[in-house]
């Protein structure tokens, strides 16, 4: 972690890459009454205008769906319930949009609306269709504006918001880098407003923000803190996207590769959209226990997981299923798609491969979760 001039290098490529993804939350899209806040908005458009000119293809990740519909509701506040904040996104999500499409129309650039579920990039059919859409809008010049398809998400379907939706739509448009825009100008060491808190220019890798306190709640309209936003950065980061994190105000310096915001170095290359899912969109449906040579050929060997290094089976599920592989702490080093029912694993666990076959027959020779089917999470 570093601030100050030499951070600048690495940033400037922002200025050429080709192709951005830019987040914007809701507490920079609205005023403290709930409205619409049409001058951010247009400093925003007025930044990736810019860009456009610059040559570089644009999609925007936008929030504020259910802050702008509070008003027209006559709600004072974002309300708790599901079918509520389904119904203010619905109402505000018209009004986004048309005032996006007027202001991106100065400029002589139409504006689309992209409306996405997990469930979208679960499964290959749909993963592949939103992709085309994708890149034929961002060929056609098009910006496209896309937020998480509120009304019919239901809890467990929601991206859970949407700075995780933007690392995953920067995979899914195989973007050069995505630009989270908040209510603050850069990550700090601290809560901005503690005292000596300071702007950390660069992160290089986790470790860099180890020891950071974010565990403070910014806005009352934002949903995910910093919190989301250091998960986001590590989505893309670890899938070779470049990420910077700044305000309104600095985005377009941020954008032209000047030193200010924070800038996430990637630390990985792209993944195959199968491995990108099992990561971070499946919901595992049990657990396997390792001991630790497992854990260590798993996570440093790259190696298959076999029955011969599980200790115990959590969980009931099917061949296919995705499971977290836990060291003996129970703490979660990585996860897979399990190639064994959980009854048959259960009774295989500690044995090895030869055993196996000798009791079982062939078929009980494989691993217990390919190599190829799996991630490290650590
Ligand atoms: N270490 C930190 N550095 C910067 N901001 C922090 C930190 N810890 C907590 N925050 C808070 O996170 C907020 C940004 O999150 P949020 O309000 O959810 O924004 P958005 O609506 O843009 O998603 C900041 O306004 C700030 O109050
Ligand atoms: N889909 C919701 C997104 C809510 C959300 O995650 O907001 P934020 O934390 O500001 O990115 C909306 O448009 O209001």
């Amino acid at each position: 972690m570093s601030n100050g001039a030499e951070s600048s290098l690495d940033r400037t490529a922002l200025a050429s890459c080709g192709r951005l993804v830019i987040k914007v939350g809701s507490s920079s899209l609205t005023r403290e009454d709930g409205h619409l806040d049409v001058m951010h908005i247009a400093i925003l458009v007025d930044a990736i205008g810019a860009a456009r000119a610059r040559g570089q293809e644009v999609a925007l990740v936008s929030s504020g769906a259910i802050a702008a519909g509070l008003l027209p509701l006559g709600l004072t506040h974002r309300p708790y319930d599901l079918p509520t904040q389904q119904a203010a996104a619905a109402v505000g999500q018209g009004q986004l949009l048309e005032l996006y499409t007027a202001l991106f129309r100065r400029f002589g650039l139409s504006a689309a609306q992209v409306l996405l579920t997990t469930a979208d990039l679960e499964y290959q059919e749909r993963y592949h269709n939103a992709r085309a859409t994708m890149d034929r809008l961002l060929e056609l010049g098009v910006v496209p504006i896309v937020n998480e398809n509120d009304t019919v998400a239901t809890q467990e379907l929601r991206f859970g918001d949407n700075d995780r939706l933007a690392a995953l739509t920067s995979h899914l448009v195989h973007a050069d880098a995505l630009l989270l825009v908040s209510d603050v100008d850069a990550l700090y060491t601290a809560h901005p407003e503690t005292p000596g808190a300071r702007r950390i220019g660069v992160v290089r890798s986790a470790d860099d923000v180890a020891g950071i306190d974010i565990s403070r709640r910014g806005s009352e309209v934002g949903t995910g803190g910093m919190v989301t936003k250091l998960e986001a950065a590590r989505i893309a980061t670890g899938a070779g996207i470049a990420v910077g994190l700044t305000d309104l105000e600095h985005l377009p310096r941020l954008l032209t590769g000047e030193d200010v915001g924070t800038f996430f170095v990637p630390t990985g290359k792209r993944r195959p959209a199968r491995l990108l899912w099992l990561a971070h969109i499946s919901d595992p449906d049990g657990a396997l226990v390792l001991d630790a040579g497992a854990v260590r050929a798993v996570t440093e060997r790259k190696a298959s997981l076999l029955p011969a290094g599980i200790t115990a089976v959590r969980g009931s599920f099917d061949t296919g299923d995705p499971v977290d592989l836990v060291d003996e702490r129970g703490k979660v080093v990585a996860r897979g798609l399990v190639t064994y029912a959980s009854a048959d694993l259960k009774s295989m666990i500690g044995h090895h491969t030869w055993d196996l076959a000798a009791s079982y027959g062939e078929r009980f020779q494989r691993a217990a979760v390919h190599r190829d089917s799996l991630v490290v999470l650590r």
